[in-house]
Protein backbone atom coordinates (compact mmCIF):
# COMPACT_ATOMS: atom_id res chain seq x y z
CA UNK A 1 0.00 0.00 0.00
CA UNK A 2 1.68 3.34 -0.97
CA UNK A 3 2.42 5.72 1.48
CA UNK A 4 1.60 4.41 5.29
CA UNK A 5 5.06 4.18 5.91
CA UNK A 6 5.38 0.54 5.64
CA UNK A 7 9.50 1.19 4.94
CA UNK A 8 10.01 2.85 7.96
CA UNK A 9 7.99 0.24 10.40
CA UNK A 10 10.48 -1.96 8.31
CA UNK A 11 13.27 -0.56 9.47
CA UNK A 12 12.32 -0.64 13.01
CA UNK A 13 11.61 -3.81 12.93
CA UNK A 14 14.66 -5.02 11.65
CA UNK A 15 16.45 -2.48 14.27
CA UNK A 16 14.55 -4.67 16.86
CA UNK A 17 16.23 -7.94 15.08
CA UNK A 18 12.96 -9.46 13.52
CA UNK A 19 13.82 -10.85 10.46
CA UNK A 20 11.81 -9.20 7.18
CA UNK A 21 11.00 -10.08 3.88
CA UNK A 22 10.87 -7.33 1.94
CA UNK A 23 8.54 -7.84 -1.01
CA UNK A 24 9.24 -4.37 -2.28
CA UNK A 25 12.77 -4.62 -1.84
CA UNK A 26 13.31 -7.96 -3.77
CA UNK A 27 11.19 -6.78 -6.49
CA UNK A 28 13.88 -4.10 -7.29
CA UNK A 29 16.26 -6.89 -7.16
CA UNK A 30 14.74 -9.68 -9.58
CA UNK A 31 14.65 -6.86 -12.53
CA UNK A 32 18.02 -6.02 -12.89
CA UNK A 33 19.34 -6.28 -16.03
CA UNK A 34 20.13 -9.66 -17.66
CA UNK A 35 17.52 -11.78 -15.35
CA UNK A 36 14.56 -13.26 -16.55
CA UNK A 37 11.81 -10.58 -14.67
CA UNK A 38 14.12 -7.58 -16.58
CA UNK A 39 13.81 -10.13 -20.37
CA UNK A 40 10.37 -10.44 -19.68
CA UNK A 41 9.21 -6.91 -19.11
CA UNK A 42 11.65 -5.54 -21.70
CA UNK A 43 9.54 -8.41 -24.67
CA UNK A 44 6.17 -7.24 -23.27
CA UNK A 45 6.94 -3.32 -23.04
CA UNK A 46 9.55 -3.02 -25.60
CA UNK A 47 12.89 -0.89 -25.39
CA UNK A 48 10.41 2.17 -24.05
CA UNK A 49 10.94 1.49 -21.04
CA UNK A 50 14.97 1.25 -20.80
CA UNK A 51 17.30 4.09 -19.53
CA UNK A 52 19.98 5.12 -21.59
CA UNK A 53 22.27 2.73 -18.67
CA UNK A 54 20.23 -0.19 -20.46
CA UNK A 55 18.82 -0.48 -16.39
CA UNK A 56 14.66 0.02 -16.44
CA UNK A 57 13.40 3.66 -16.80
CA UNK A 58 11.00 3.16 -13.32
CA UNK A 59 9.46 6.62 -14.12
CA UNK A 60 7.92 5.38 -17.44
CA UNK A 61 7.31 1.91 -16.43
CA UNK A 62 4.93 3.27 -13.60
CA UNK A 63 3.55 5.58 -15.87
CA UNK A 64 1.89 2.86 -17.95
CA UNK A 65 1.83 0.51 -15.13
CA UNK A 66 -0.71 2.41 -12.76
CA UNK A 67 -2.61 3.82 -15.42
CA UNK A 68 -3.48 0.87 -17.18
CA UNK A 69 -5.07 -2.20 -15.52
CA UNK A 70 -3.93 -5.01 -18.71
CA UNK A 71 -0.69 -3.21 -18.60
CA UNK A 72 -0.47 -3.88 -14.20
CA UNK A 73 -1.26 -7.50 -15.50
CA UNK A 74 1.36 -7.76 -17.31
CA UNK A 75 4.52 -6.66 -15.41
CA UNK A 76 2.91 -8.88 -12.38
CA UNK A 77 2.66 -11.90 -14.69
CA UNK A 78 6.30 -10.75 -15.44
CA UNK A 79 7.46 -10.80 -11.92
CA UNK A 80 5.28 -12.10 -9.54
CA UNK A 81 6.56 -15.57 -9.82
CA UNK A 82 10.47 -14.72 -9.48
CA UNK A 83 9.52 -12.13 -6.28
CA UNK A 84 7.75 -15.05 -4.54
CA UNK A 85 10.48 -17.69 -5.47
CA UNK A 86 12.90 -14.78 -3.97
CA UNK A 87 10.84 -14.71 -0.92
CA UNK A 88 10.23 -18.35 -0.58
CA UNK A 89 14.16 -18.28 -0.47
CA UNK A 90 14.84 -15.57 2.33
CA UNK A 91 11.81 -17.22 4.59
CA UNK A 92 13.58 -20.60 4.68
CA UNK A 93 17.15 -18.52 4.97
CA UNK A 94 15.57 -16.96 8.23
CA UNK A 95 14.18 -20.18 9.25
CA UNK A 96 17.63 -21.60 8.95
CA UNK A 97 18.86 -18.80 10.98
CA UNK A 98 16.41 -20.07 13.63
CA UNK A 99 14.36 -17.44 13.23
CA UNK A 100 10.90 -18.17 14.53
CA UNK A 101 8.74 -15.32 13.31
CA UNK A 102 9.13 -13.86 9.76
CA UNK A 103 7.74 -10.81 8.63
CA UNK A 104 6.52 -10.53 5.03
CA UNK A 105 6.26 -6.94 4.64
CA UNK A 106 4.36 -6.64 1.02
CA UNK A 107 2.19 -4.23 -0.32
CA UNK A 108 -0.42 -6.62 -1.91
CA UNK A 109 -0.88 -9.14 0.42
CA UNK A 110 -4.05 -9.62 -0.51
CA UNK A 111 -4.46 -9.31 -4.03
CA UNK A 112 -1.59 -12.07 -4.18
CA UNK A 113 -3.46 -14.36 -2.01
CA UNK A 114 -0.55 -14.75 0.43
CA UNK A 115 -2.41 -13.31 3.06
CA UNK A 116 -3.79 -17.32 3.58
CA UNK A 117 -0.73 -18.46 4.41
CA UNK A 118 0.25 -15.83 7.17
CA UNK A 119 -0.89 -16.71 10.92
CA UNK A 120 -0.67 -12.79 11.85
CA UNK A 121 -2.63 -9.35 9.59
CA UNK A 122 -1.17 -6.04 10.09
CA UNK A 123 -2.27 -3.52 8.30
CA UNK A 124 -0.35 0.15 8.54
CA UNK A 125 -3.49 2.40 8.30
CA UNK A 126 -3.55 6.03 7.03
CA UNK A 127 -6.85 7.08 5.78
CA UNK A 128 -7.32 7.69 1.77
CA UNK A 129 -6.91 11.87 2.00
CA UNK A 130 -3.75 11.67 4.06
CA UNK A 131 -2.28 8.41 2.41
CA UNK A 132 -2.63 10.73 -0.94
CA UNK A 133 -1.35 13.70 0.49
CA UNK A 134 1.96 12.25 1.58
CA UNK A 135 2.45 10.45 -1.57
CA UNK A 136 2.06 13.51 -3.58
CA UNK A 137 4.28 15.64 -1.07
CA UNK A 138 7.03 12.57 -1.27
CA UNK A 139 6.82 11.82 -5.25
CA UNK A 140 6.06 15.28 -6.20
CA UNK A 141 3.34 13.79 -8.43
CA UNK A 142 0.43 15.26 -10.08
CA UNK A 143 -3.07 14.03 -7.71
CA UNK A 144 -4.32 12.17 -10.54
CA UNK A 145 -1.43 9.97 -10.60
CA UNK A 146 -1.16 9.54 -6.97
CA UNK A 147 -5.25 8.51 -6.97
CA UNK A 148 -4.48 6.05 -9.86
CA UNK A 149 -1.41 4.40 -7.91
CA UNK A 150 -3.66 4.02 -4.73
CA UNK A 151 -6.57 2.63 -6.97
CA UNK A 152 -4.49 -0.28 -8.16
CA UNK A 153 -4.26 -1.89 -4.84
CA UNK A 154 -7.41 -3.00 -2.64
CA UNK A 155 -9.11 -0.22 -0.70
CA UNK A 156 -7.25 0.69 2.76
CA UNK A 157 -10.35 0.29 4.55
CA UNK A 158 -11.39 -3.15 3.34
CA UNK A 159 -7.98 -4.28 4.48
CA UNK A 160 -8.26 -2.23 7.42
CA UNK A 161 -11.13 -4.87 8.20
CA UNK A 162 -9.21 -7.80 7.11
CA UNK A 163 -6.38 -7.11 9.35
CA UNK A 164 -5.71 -8.87 12.68
CA UNK A 165 -3.65 -5.60 14.30
CA UNK A 166 -3.99 -2.48 12.71
CA UNK A 167 -1.13 0.25 13.63
CA UNK A 168 -2.60 3.62 13.32
CA UNK A 169 -0.45 6.09 11.43
CA UNK A 170 -2.20 9.29 11.09
CA UNK A 171 -0.39 10.68 14.18
CA UNK A 172 3.18 11.67 14.36
CA UNK A 173 5.87 8.87 13.42
CA UNK A 174 7.06 9.23 16.95
CA UNK A 175 2.95 7.91 18.02
CA UNK A 176 3.84 5.26 15.53
CA UNK A 177 6.44 3.93 16.65
CA UNK A 178 5.09 3.22 20.27
CA UNK A 179 2.25 1.40 18.05
CA UNK A 180 5.12 -0.89 16.56
CA UNK A 181 6.96 -1.52 19.95
CA UNK A 182 4.10 -2.72 21.72
CA UNK A 183 3.42 -4.82 18.23
CA UNK A 184 6.66 -6.51 18.64
CA UNK A 185 6.24 -6.91 22.53
CA UNK A 186 3.05 -8.32 21.95
CA UNK A 187 2.99 -10.14 18.85
CA UNK A 188 6.66 -10.50 17.18
CA UNK A 189 8.52 -12.09 20.32
CA UNK A 190 10.57 -14.76 19.40
CA UNK A 191 9.33 -16.62 22.28
CA UNK A 192 10.88 -19.97 22.77
CA UNK A 193 13.07 -22.11 20.67
CA UNK A 194 11.53 -25.56 18.74
CA UNK A 195 12.51 -28.19 20.42
CA UNK A 196 15.53 -30.21 19.78
CA UNK A 197 12.68 -32.74 18.15
CA UNK A 198 10.88 -30.08 15.95
CA UNK A 199 13.98 -28.71 15.15
CA UNK A 200 15.69 -32.01 13.39
CA UNK A 201 12.08 -32.81 11.63
CA UNK A 202 11.81 -29.10 10.26
CA UNK A 203 15.36 -28.58 9.54
CA UNK A 204 16.46 -31.10 7.15
CA UNK A 205 13.31 -30.31 4.29
CA UNK A 206 14.17 -26.65 4.78
CA UNK A 207 17.59 -27.05 3.74
CA UNK A 208 16.94 -28.96 1.14
CA UNK A 209 14.13 -26.62 -0.08
CA UNK A 210 16.34 -23.42 0.69
CA UNK A 211 19.08 -25.16 -1.40
CA UNK A 212 17.11 -25.85 -4.38
CA UNK A 213 15.75 -22.34 -4.17
CA UNK A 214 19.37 -21.12 -4.12
CA UNK A 215 20.50 -23.34 -6.88
CA UNK A 216 17.28 -22.01 -9.04
CA UNK A 217 18.38 -18.53 -8.10
CA UNK A 218 22.01 -19.13 -8.89
CA UNK A 219 21.18 -20.50 -12.56
CA UNK A 220 18.90 -17.68 -13.29
CA UNK A 221 16.24 -19.53 -14.09
C1 LIG B 1 6.00 -0.32 -11.69
C2 LIG B 1 7.35 -0.14 -11.03
C3 LIG B 1 8.48 -0.26 -12.04
C4 LIG B 1 7.36 1.30 -10.42
O1 LIG B 1 8.58 1.47 -9.73
P1 LIG B 1 8.76 2.63 -8.61
O2 LIG B 1 10.23 2.67 -8.29
O3 LIG B 1 8.09 3.88 -9.10
O4 LIG B 1 7.93 2.14 -7.35
P2 LIG B 1 8.30 1.00 -6.26
O5 LIG B 1 8.76 -0.24 -6.93
O6 LIG B 1 9.17 1.58 -5.20
O7 LIG B 1 6.86 0.66 -5.66
C5 LIG B 1 6.22 1.58 -4.80
C6 LIG B 1 4.87 1.06 -4.44
O8 LIG B 1 4.08 0.88 -5.61
C7 LIG B 1 3.09 -0.10 -5.37
N1 LIG B 1 3.14 -1.10 -6.47
C8 LIG B 1 4.23 -1.51 -7.17
N2 LIG B 1 3.89 -2.42 -8.10
C9 LIG B 1 2.56 -2.59 -7.98
C10 LIG B 1 1.62 -3.41 -8.67
N3 LIG B 1 2.01 -4.22 -9.66
N4 LIG B 1 0.31 -3.34 -8.29
C11 LIG B 1 -0.07 -2.52 -7.29
N5 LIG B 1 0.78 -1.71 -6.61
C12 LIG B 1 2.07 -1.76 -6.94
C13 LIG B 1 3.46 -0.71 -4.02
O9 LIG B 1 2.71 -0.12 -3.03
C14 LIG B 1 4.87 -0.30 -3.80
O10 LIG B 1 5.18 -0.21 -2.42
C15 LIG B 1 7.58 -1.19 -9.89
O11 LIG B 1 6.74 -0.91 -8.82
C16 LIG B 1 7.38 -2.63 -10.34
O12 LIG B 1 8.24 -3.21 -10.94
N6 LIG B 1 6.22 -3.23 -10.00
C17 LIG B 1 5.91 -4.61 -10.32
C18 LIG B 1 6.34 -5.53 -9.21
C19 LIG B 1 5.40 -5.45 -8.02
O13 LIG B 1 4.27 -5.91 -8.05
N7 LIG B 1 5.89 -4.84 -6.92
C20 LIG B 1 5.09 -4.68 -5.74
C21 LIG B 1 5.60 -5.48 -4.62
S1 LIG B 1 5.60 -7.19 -4.88
N1 LIG C 1 3.27 9.58 10.65
C1 LIG C 1 3.74 10.33 9.66
N2 LIG C 1 3.72 11.67 9.75
C2 LIG C 1 4.16 12.43 8.75
N3 LIG C 1 4.65 11.97 7.59
C3 LIG C 1 4.71 10.65 7.44
C4 LIG C 1 4.26 9.75 8.46
N4 LIG C 1 4.41 8.49 8.01
C5 LIG C 1 4.94 8.59 6.78
N5 LIG C 1 5.12 9.87 6.44
C6 LIG C 1 5.66 10.34 5.16
O1 LIG C 1 4.89 9.74 4.13
C7 LIG C 1 5.75 9.35 3.05
C8 LIG C 1 5.59 7.86 2.80
O2 LIG C 1 6.30 7.14 3.78
P1 LIG C 1 7.18 5.87 3.37
O3 LIG C 1 8.03 6.20 2.20
O4 LIG C 1 7.83 5.33 4.60
O5 LIG C 1 5.94 4.97 2.94
P2 LIG C 1 5.87 3.61 2.17
O6 LIG C 1 4.66 2.92 2.66
O7 LIG C 1 7.16 2.90 2.28
O8 LIG C 1 5.58 4.12 0.73
P3 LIG C 1 5.60 3.35 -0.68
O9 LIG C 1 4.84 2.07 -0.51
O10 LIG C 1 4.90 4.31 -1.57
O11 LIG C 1 7.03 3.15 -1.04
C9 LIG C 1 7.17 9.72 3.42
O12 LIG C 1 7.47 10.96 2.82
C10 LIG C 1 7.11 9.84 4.94
O13 LIG C 1 8.04 10.77 5.43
Amino acid sequence: MYSRSHSTVTRQLREADVAVVDADEIARAVVAPGLPAFRRIVAAFGPDVLAPDGTLDRKALAARVFADPAARATINKATHPYIRLEMLRQMLSHFLCAKRVVVLDTPLLFESGIANYVNLIVVVYVSPPVQKQRLIARDLIEPLAAQQRIDSQMNIEKKKQLANVVIDNEGSLADTRVRVDLLIEQHLSPGLFPTAVAWTLLFWPGLFAYSGLSLFKWLKL
